[in-house]
């Protein structure tokens, strides 16, 4: 059956679900502020809206789209940050919004040019509605993109969010030829932070193994289409934070959520040491060697105590 799917974001990835979405034989609309349509005129029908801006367009869209009245219409968030005032993740301010609507995260191993490439890929669709989840599984689902449910919609989210902070630490490992051991090490007790966050936050551990999770994590710590894992990189190798933003193609969301996170890590009591180096080099209060020498210089303690 054909779906009336708006996507809202013509950015990197808005384009690439868009089109994913078209190859399934939706009817798909693509909105950007540069759309001579309204926001309001492409969704009026809608019975998906996908929400793939970055995380500063999120207030603005949800803004424009406070008159839409229909229970009916699914919400899907594939947006990977914080926001700065509220420090709400992407679906909880649609579900704030929209209490009534069901609200689905999309989240996944998913650079963008991978996939336009028509390269193979699996995300993770979470909510607290499955229903919803499994009808925009439906709908995203391909030979090409491989869909998952997961009823953890915040562990879904977080392990997308906070895992781009840990591209940057990564870009900075490579940038400064640390080596595969160094990576390694980054990598899991990157994952070991993610989950010590996400866990006091009220995800589940098990969904930071999946996809969103450790699945991001591995893409964007690896990969130099990453853009947060070019910011880090640029830094460990001489160039400075705005020179590097200037250059970049597109959205590097690691650089804003450091920011959120450590302000409310340091609230909450939360140990977060890489995510904790990764704000002070984004901030230049560190430099990049110094940085790991931060990390590599901390008191022991056991492996496997999550808490610490
Ligand atoms: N690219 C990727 O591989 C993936 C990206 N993501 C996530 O998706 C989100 C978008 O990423 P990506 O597409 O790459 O980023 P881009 O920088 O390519 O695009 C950002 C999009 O957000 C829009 N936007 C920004 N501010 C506003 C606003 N105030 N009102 C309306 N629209 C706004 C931009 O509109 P305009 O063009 O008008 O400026 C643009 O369409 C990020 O959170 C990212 O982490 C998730 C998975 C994969
Ligand atoms: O989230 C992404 C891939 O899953 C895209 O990563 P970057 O935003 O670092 O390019």
């Amino acid at each position: 059956m054909e779906t009336k799917i708006t996507v809202i974001g013509a950015g990197a990835w808005g384009t690439t679900l868009a089109s994913l979405a078209k190859a399934n034989g939706h009817q798909v609309r693509l909105w950007s502020r540069q759309s001579s349509a309204t926001l309001a005129d492409v969704s009026a029908d809608a019975d998906i809206i996908v929400s793939a801006v970055s995380m500063k367009g999120v207030r603005p869209v949800v803004e424009q789209l406070r008159f839409l009245q229909r229970k009916e219409v699914i919400f899907v968030t594939a947006t990977k940050g914080l926001d700065p005032s509220t420090t709400c993740t992407p679906s909880q301010i649609w579900q704030a919004a929209f209490p009534a609507n069901s609200v689905v995260v999309l989240a996944g191993p998913n650079l963008s040019k991978e996939i336009q490439a028509g390269l193979p890929a699996a995300t993770v669709v979470g909510s607290k509605d499955l229903t919803a989840a499994k009808l925009v599984q439906i709908l995203f689902n391909s030979t090409r993109f491989r869909v998952y449910t997961n009823d953890d919609p915040l562990g879904v989210e977080l392990g997308g969010t906070l895992k781009n902070v840990m591209a940057i630490a990564a870009g900075t490992c490579d940038g400064l030829q640390l080596g595969t051991n160094a990576k390694a090490a980054l990598v899991t007790r990157g994952l070991a932070e993610i989950i010590r966050i996400g866990n006091h936050w009220g995800a589940k551990t098990d969904t930071f193994y999946g996809l969103s999770g450790l699945g991001d994590l591995l893409a964007t710590c690896n990969s130099p289409l990453s853009r947060n894992y070019q910011v880090g990189y640029g830094l460990a190798i001489g160039k400075n934070l705005t020179e590097i933003l200037t250059h970049l193609e597109g959205t590097a969301e690691g650089v804003n959520t450091s920011q959120v996170l450590v302000q409310l890590a340091n609230e909450q009591g939360i140990y977060i040491p890489i995510s904790a180096q990764v704000d002070r080099l984004l901030k230049g209060e560190v430099t990049p060697q110094a940085a790991v020498n931060s990390l590599m210089l901390r008191d022991v303690k056991p492996e496997t105590d999550l808490s610490l």
